[in-house]
């Protein structure tokens, strides 16, 4: 990123806490315009917490968020979806705030859907009647279809099998390089972070603070799964930031 780099959002010292119990402390991060930052941490480490102060869905006990994009949309671990609209009314939802003609809000709805590679008879149905995956993807879809220049992603590809995940991350890359929308990504996954990030925050080994960050080598799109193993292997074994991102996360004492 040039010197030139616009912050599109900034936490300056925040702060947080709930019942008089510190999670967060002097938090000071930075994303960049085209920039897709990871925040890994263990689990409890106060990565959601952080990620909402950011969108602006907590108030910060303390510090300040400055946010320089047009708009934004925030991508759950859960769908989210309203089960008695259809998805393409979900998606359609998306655009609320944006009084388009019905006629440009359905172009918009069909050309989101597309991407995320849902069909016109997918976009008839109702949550109940659609896959964990086509849920999460009509998620994305009404995340996406504001056009918003930022996103933030709360682990929200934990929930999907191994090659669901990997497609829903294509289209965060893809998304993010035709655009040059900029995110915050939460995740455990240190593979999901090397793959699709241009830089990985890591939060310190009992939340509070932030530890230090890495940039990810090659452009998100040109990683291949070798790269992306041995980039993981080369953090977790040769660089101290990471010793910790594994530990205490009960999803790995399963
Ligand atoms: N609403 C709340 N009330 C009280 N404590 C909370 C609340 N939300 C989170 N916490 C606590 O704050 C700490 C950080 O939680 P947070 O969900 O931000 O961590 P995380 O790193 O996202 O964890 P995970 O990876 O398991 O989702 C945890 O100890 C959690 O129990």
């Amino acid at each position: 990123m040039g010197s030139e780099a616009v912050n599109m959002l900034r936490l300056d010292h925040v702060g947080h806490a709930f019942l008089g119990r510190t999670v967060l402390d002097a938090i000071a991060l930075e994303v960049e315009a085209g920039e897709l930052v990871a925040l890994v941490g263990p689990s409890g480490s106060g990565k959601s917490t952080l990620a909402h102060i950011a969108a602006g869905l907590l108030e910060p006990r303390q510090g300040h968020v400055t946010r320089g994009y047009r708009g934004h949309a925030v991508i759950f671990q859960e769908p989210r979806l309203m089960p008695w609209a259809t998805a393409g009314d979900n998606i359609a939802f998306g655009l609320r705030r944006h009084h388009f003609k019905r006629s440009v809000c359905r172009q918009k709805v069909l050309a989101v859907a597309d991407r995320v590679a849902l069909d016109a008879r997918d976009l008839e149905k109702f949550p109940s009647q659609l896959s964990g995956g086509m849920r999460q993807r009509t998620a994305i879809a009404r995340a996406l279809v504001a056009e918003p220049d930022f996103v933030f992603f709360d682990e929200p590809f934990t929930a999907l099998d191994v090659a669901l995940k990997r497609r829903m991350q294509d289209i965060v890359i893809d998304t993010v390089a035709a655009t040059g929308q900029s995110g915050l990504f939460i995740t455990h996954d240190l593979s999901e972070a090397v793959r699709i990030a241009h830089r990985i925050v890591v939060l310190e080994r009992h939340g509070r603070g932030i530890a230090g960050s890495r940039t990810v080598p090659l452009s998100p799109g040109m990683r291949d799964d070798r790269m992306v193993f041995e980039t993981v292997q080369a953090f977790l074994t040769g660089d101290r930031l990471f010793a910790h991102v594994n530990d205490c996360d009960e999803r790995s004492l399963a």
